[in-house]
């Protein structure tokens, strides 16, 4: 309103208005003052973001970057690899089935290796046939804790090897040891047979079996178990024997040693054959002390020995004990019963190598006959007077508890002459004795003495047979000459080496094997039997 107009008041107003309008106008100055510095402001914040997200992004692309690289390395990688394992798989496959072929090429060749093997042992057994060779086998026991209670302490090494015997082969004896102030040993030595010590009884006797079939055939057999003290040669003829059992165990179990294998094998034998009609008689002797005693005529019930036997010259220079007791059995029970009883009897000692050592040489005889002709004459028997006369066994032995049977119509018994067809002998040796090594002294070393005198004796007579001497020496022992007809006769005989793993035994074994060595140098000519011609009794 213009102040004219208004007066006082109007020019009141009037200032006023002007008073508002500047303030109005310094307001819409802040306002654009205000606005100016938020508009830098946005754009100093619009800056700031932008800045912000591109390093973001910055970042964001660089740990991309780095992952796609590391990714795609671990993608060839994997890659790589399958490719790898497919080559792997690949030639595992071809592998594979070059394994399978090669086995299948392994089982052919062995299989063949067998036929080989086989045809070959075929082919030996027929050239020892016709040379009458001796067959010889080894077995080497296992190693048994006594080995070690006995060990002595200067070999007590542990880095020294215990076992210094091993089969090689199943027909080859390495003996490999090295001893102080003494040349190394590494001998081997070849034989029929040879079995390690994991080898079973019926592994043994496997291999005498066939032998045993000659019988029928009327071939005389020997199987003769030889070797040092406590190296297995009961264990493998008879079977374990538990030290004061009063009868061995025969039962049939896994163990049975070739006498009661043999037993049922010779009856099975007769049974498939029952035209033959074949009879068994057996006779049991020990030698002991070189005198040879009758185990069957033994009076049971006292500790007395039997009755003393002599080896006796019949006609055609055959050398045989006469007057044996020989007791007729029907099965293979009856046989080892009988086998039992005598087995009571034989002398045995406890020695510092062996609890159970056998002082004597045990001989088992099955004689095969058919039956009598009629009123063919009496075979003698020797009265029991003369048995009597012979006298008691020496002193010396600790006797196996008594309680032997006495076998009722055994002696003095009139027999008729019967045909033999063929006589089965089974040998279990007593063990030769350093006498440094078993300790025993006394009237025990005395039968020791006799022990390793006739086991010399054994080895000179195969020496002088190997080297086909004029004269061979069967009457320096009551042994040999009581083999005689098995060792220079005609009879297929079978040696079974026996020998103790251990380095404390090893120069025993080396004897045993040398002794194995030159019996199978013998050639005694092809051995008789099969033959219609009927034998002559004995
Ligand atoms: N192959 C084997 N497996 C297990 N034990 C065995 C074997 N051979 C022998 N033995 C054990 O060794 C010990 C001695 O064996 P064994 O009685 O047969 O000896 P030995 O040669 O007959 O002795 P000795 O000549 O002194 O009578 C026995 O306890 C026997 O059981």
């Amino acid at each position: 309103m213009p102040a004219a107009t208004g007066g006082r008041w109007g020019r009141f107003w009037e200032q006023r208005a002007q008073q508002l309008q500047r303030q109005v106008q310094a307001k819409e100055e802040w306002i654009v003052d205000l606005e100016t510095e938020n508009a830098v402001l946005h754009l100093r914040l619009a800056q700031a973001l932008k800045q912000d997200v591109k390093a973001l992004h910055a970042s964001f692309l660089e740990v991309f970057r780095n992952f796609w690289d590391h990714l795609q390395t671990g993608l060839s990688e994997v890659a790589e690899g399958v490719q790898r394992a497919q080559l792997q798989h690949q030639a595992l496959l071809s592998w594979r089935s070059e394994a399978g072929h090669l086995e299948r090429c392994l089982q052919e060749a062995d299989s063949r290796y067998q036929l080989e093997k086989q045809r070959r042992k075929v082919l030996h057994n027929r050239l020892v046939e016709l040379k009458g060779n001796i067959r010889v086998h080894c077995r080497i026991r296992p190693l048994l804790p006594f080995d070690e209670e006995s060990e002595d302490p200067a070999s007590q090494n542990s880095s020294v090897p215990a076992e210094v015997v091993h089969a090689v082969d199943d027909e080859t004896v390495l003996v490999k040891c090295d001893r102080a102030a003494h040349p190394p040993i590494n001998n081997t030595y070849s034989f029929e047979r040879v079995y390690g010590p994991a080898e079973s009884q019926q592994a043994v006797f496997g291999d005498v079996c066939p032998l045993l079939t000659s019988l029928s055939d009327g071939y005389n057999v020997c199987i003769m178990a030889y070797g040092q003290t406590g190296c297995g040669k009961s264990y493998t003829m008879l079977g374990p024997q538990s030290p004061g059992e009063p009868v061995p165990p025969w039962e049939p179990h896994s163990d049975l040693g070739v006498l009661p294998r043999a037993a049922g094998e010779l009856f099975r034998l007769i049974s498939e054959n029952p035209s033959r009609s074949l009879k068994v008689d057996v006779s049991i002797v020990e030698v002991y002390n070189n005198n040879i005693f009758d185990l069957l005529a033994k009076d049971g019930r006292t500790a007395a020995s039997g009755p003393k036997r002599e080896v006796l010259t019949a006609q055609e220079a055959k050398q045989e004990v006469c007057l044996l007791t020989r007791e007729p059995v029907h099965s293979a029970a009856e046989f080892m019963a009988l086998a039992a009883g005598s087995l009571q009897l034989r002398a045995e000692l406890a020695t510092s190598v062996h609890a159970n050592s056998s002082r004597s040489h045990l001989i088992i005889t099955a004689t095969l006959t058919t039956a009598p002709a009629r009123g063919s004459p009496g075979a003698h028997h020797p009265p029991a007077a003369e048995q009597q006369a012979n006298g008691p066994r020496p002193e010396g032995s600790r006797r196996r508890a008594s309680g032997g049977r006495a076998w009722p119509g055994a002696l003095g018994a009139q027999r008729p002459a019967e045909q033999v067809h063929a006589k089965l002998q089974l040998v279990d040796l007593a063990g030769s004795e350093c006498v440094g090594v078993s300790g025993v002294t006394g009237s025990a070393l005395r039968e020791t003495s006799f022990i390793n005198r006739s086991l010399a004796a054994l080895e000179d007579v195969l020496g002088a047979l190997a080297e086909r001497r004029g004269h061979v020496p069967y009457r320096n022992s009551k042994l040999t000459h009581f083999l005689q007809d098995v060792l220079g006769g005609d009879a297929k005989l079978l040696v079974i080496l026996c020998v103790s793993p251990c380095r404390k035994h090893v120069a025993e074994t080396l004897r045993c094997l040398g002794f194995g060595a030159r019996a199978r140098q013998v050639q005694r000519g092809q051995a008789r039997g099969g033959s219609p011609a009927p034998r002559k009794p004995r």
